[in-house]
């Protein structure tokens, strides 16, 4: 192994909660998610991982858990890159929307491509709309048509790689220890490129809220091995808790 990248999602928003689609829209951690990156930092720190640098979105639940980590690993000083390109999928139309109510209007099939099809995206978003990204200070300076007005997992990819390559993968190679905190979806998309995984593999990935994956690369940061900081039983369970939010009636 040349390098070692480790990524977290964040922990639970108020609106996972809520069960809704939240997408960009800028939710505050719920007290269960500050406990679950407690907890993620805390794994971390038994193992004793050491960073040189963090990255993360711009939306306040990946930074909360970030600052959370770092304060549980005793490793506050490290520099800081929040960047749009690491946000969540946008989910246009259907942000704000109860996922198990959405299911129960148009079917639980449906809402499954919403969630996890490759290249199918949700309704889309007018500008005009308040929740398109353009009414919000955090992305002035930014041309608008490189705002989504919503996005499938291939459109979230195609804007989560030029940073990867300009940003995260010139760290790792100059020997950087690195930390991603990130979202369900935008970290699929990173772990679909590292893994080179299919469209129909990628369809049934979810990722736990709270527990560090770690990968180890080799010296063309290719793969080795990853693996989850915590028991098999605990990552089963959140794996499917993200999973069932799609359900008409979730368990
Ligand atoms: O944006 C959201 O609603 C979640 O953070 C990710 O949702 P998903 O698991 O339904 O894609």
């Amino acid at each position: 192994m040349a390098y070692r990248l480790v990524l977290v999602r964040h922990g639970e928003s108020t609106w996972n909660q809520e069960n809704r689609f939240t997408g960009w829209t800028d939710v505050p951690l719920a007290a269960k998610g500050v406990e679950e990156a407690k907890e993620g930092g805390q794994l971390l720190r038994e193992q004793n991982f050491q960073f040189d640098t963090v990255h993360s979105s711009v939306l306040k639940r990946a930074i909360q858990t970030m600052n959370i980590v770092c304060s549980e690993i005793d490793q506050e000083y490290l520099p800081v890159n929040k960047h749009w390109r690491l946000n969540e999928r946008h989910y246009g139309g259907l942000q704000g929307l109860n996922k198990s109510e959405t299911a129960a209007l148009h079917g639980e099939e449906q809402v499954l491509i919403w969630r996890r099809s490759y290249d199918i995206p949700p309704p889309s978003l007018e500008v005009t709309d308040q929740r398109h990204p353009s009414h919000e200070a955090k992305y002035k300076g930014l041309p608008v048509d490189i705002l989504p007005k919503t996005e499938c997992l291939k459109d979230c990819i195609e804007r989560v790689l030029p940073y990867w390559y300009d940003h995260i993968a010139p760290d790792i190679l100059s020997g950087k220890r690195v930390l991603i905190v990130a979202h369900g979806n935008s970290l699929r998309g990173l772990v679909k490129h590292l893994d080179k995984m299919t469209e129909d593999a990628i369809l049934k990935l979810n990722i736990p809220t709270g527990i560090p994956l770690v990968y180890e690369l080799d010296n063309n940061l290719q793969p080795v091995r990853h693996y989850y900081l915590a028991d098999d039983e605990t990552v089963r369970k959140r794996i499917e808790a993200v999973a069932n939010q799609g359900k008409a009636k979730p368990a």
